[in-house]
């Protein structure tokens, strides 16, 4: 992974190298405190030690038993389903991956449609084991999997911790199992048991991407003029104390679509405590250059954008072509005019002094992914440090949990004291 914070200083939010030479002296603390978690395997700071506790074998083996399945359906929701979902759109795959990550009846029910029931795998992944949508959607697809007479059993791969609801299911059950990591939030968790098994089923080098992450871990130093995880997470944390409250995250490259996604909640939930953080904007490039690059240089002065590219990709030649003014397209490629439209709107934000970040991997492949994966876990648990914020926890997700819970019924209030008469305006 490769960071170029050039465009980031004297911007607007203004940061400067002075000030981020100054940051550094706090970065080296915060790496030596970094270290020490590791070395205890102290809670979220064991995410950072999983290139070498996980097991890719023990992954490989536990979906080497599905014959060669036509799909794969991951059931989760946040960190138990997005790192699947980054995984399986950044590498692709033979196989047609799913992920069912809400609990829209629209998209259950049409997906159980159109899903080869008999040759699908289905990953379901909780970490607690009792987390509403997970288990309201796991008891849809099976039952839908029995009603086409398919032995849901045969088809179920679980990743869950070491007690709860899933736990009991699957041991009542005999499915296979493999544990989620401990100590690791689930946001942090991609590059363990609970995403890697949708890339083994897909056939990819689970190896290649531990590979890619250790390459990564190997970089973390005590200076953030060393690490390119370490600068990009100090340079966020010093911009947003300066007034970017925004962070972009805008990948030119349709294949990292999800990673945004996967960003924003390791971003918001870990980074959003105490009244600060940094508020992650999901775009794509160059998609959004048509969209919310208006916003970006001429809004309000409270942003960053992070653009993330492949130095490589394959590519589409441009035909030939006389019409008006497009000649110029034409024997080209779309690789030239992606990186062409990239390289424009990074100067195109320089010059409205908008500060942006230039991340850059060598290819989007098993290595790429590992290395950018971890490289921003690294940087959030960085950033994390500078603020003084509980990076690992998200006390503030469970008052809706309780509610819901609440208004069906399920909880420890009566549904009608479940949430509090709410204020209304009606306008109809
Ligand atoms: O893996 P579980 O326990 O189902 O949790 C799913 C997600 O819900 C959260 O706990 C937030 O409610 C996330 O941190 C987590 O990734």
């Amino acid at each position: 992974m490769y960071v170029d914070l050039g465009n980031a200083l004297d911007a607007e939010p203004r940061l400067t190298r002075e000030a981020l030479e100054r940051l550094d002296e706090r970065v080296a603390d915060a790496h030596d405190r970094i270290e020490r978690g590791r070395a205890e395997a102290a809670h979220g700071y064991a995410s950072l030690n999983l290139p070498e506790t996980v097991d890719p074998a023990a992954v490989r083996r536990a979906v080497d038993r599905f014959d060669d399945p036509a799909a794969v359906l991951s059931v989760g929701i946040g960190g138990s389903a997005l790192g699947a979902a980054t995984l399986a759109e950044a590498l692709g795959t033979d196989l047609d991956a799913y992920v069912l990550d809400n609990v829209d009846p629209a998209r259950v029910a049409g997906l159980l449609e159109t899903l080869p029931l008999s040759d699908t795998v289905v990953h379901v992944v909780s970490r607690s084991g009792t987390t509403a949508e997970t288990l309201s959607n796991f008891l849809i697809v099976r039952e839908a999997m029995a009603d086409a007479g398919v032995d849901w059993t045969e088809r179920t791969l679980v990743t869950t911790g070491p007690s709860g609801n899933l736990r009991n299911l699957a041991d009542r059950h005999d499915l296979p199992v493999l544990d989620v990591p401990a100590g690791v939030p689930g946001r942090f968790s991609v590059l363990s048991t609970v995403a890697l098994p949708v890339a083994a089923l897909a056939g990819h080098d689970v190896e290649a991407i531990v590979d890619g992450a250790r390459a990564e871990a190997d970089r973390l130093a005590g200076s953030l003029f060393e690490s390119p995880a370490y600068a990009y997470g100090a340079t966020c944390h010093a911009l947003e104390r300066r007034g970017a409250g925004v962070n972009a995250m805008m990948p030119y490259a349709e294949s990292l679509e999800s990673f945004a996604e996967w960003f924003a909640q390791l971003w918001a939930e870990s980074l959003g405590k105490d009244a600060v953080g940094q508020t992650p904007a999901r775009a794509l490039g160059a998609t959004d250059q048509h969209s919310q690059l208006q916003l970006y240089r001429a809004g309000p002065r409270d942003k960053l954008v992070t653009l993330v590219r492949p130095r490589e990709r394959p590519d589409v030649a441009i035909p030939e072509t006389d019409l008006d003014g497009l000649a110029y397209l034409g024997g080209g490629s779309l690789a030239d005019l992606l990186d062409a439209e990239f390289r424009a709107t990074e100067a195109s934000l320089a010059a409205s002094n908008c500060p942006n970040v230039r991340i850059e991997v060598d290819r989007v492949d098993e290595r790429g992914v590992g290395e950018l994966l971890y490289g921003m876990e690294a940087a959030c648990i960085m950033y994390g440090e500078l603020a003084g914020v509980e990076t690992f926890t998200q006390p503030a997700v469970e008052w809706g949990k309780r509610a819901a819970r609440g208004l069906l019924g399920g909880g420890d209030v009566d549904a009608e004291d479940a949430v509090p008469e709410k204020r209304r305006l009606v306008i109809d």
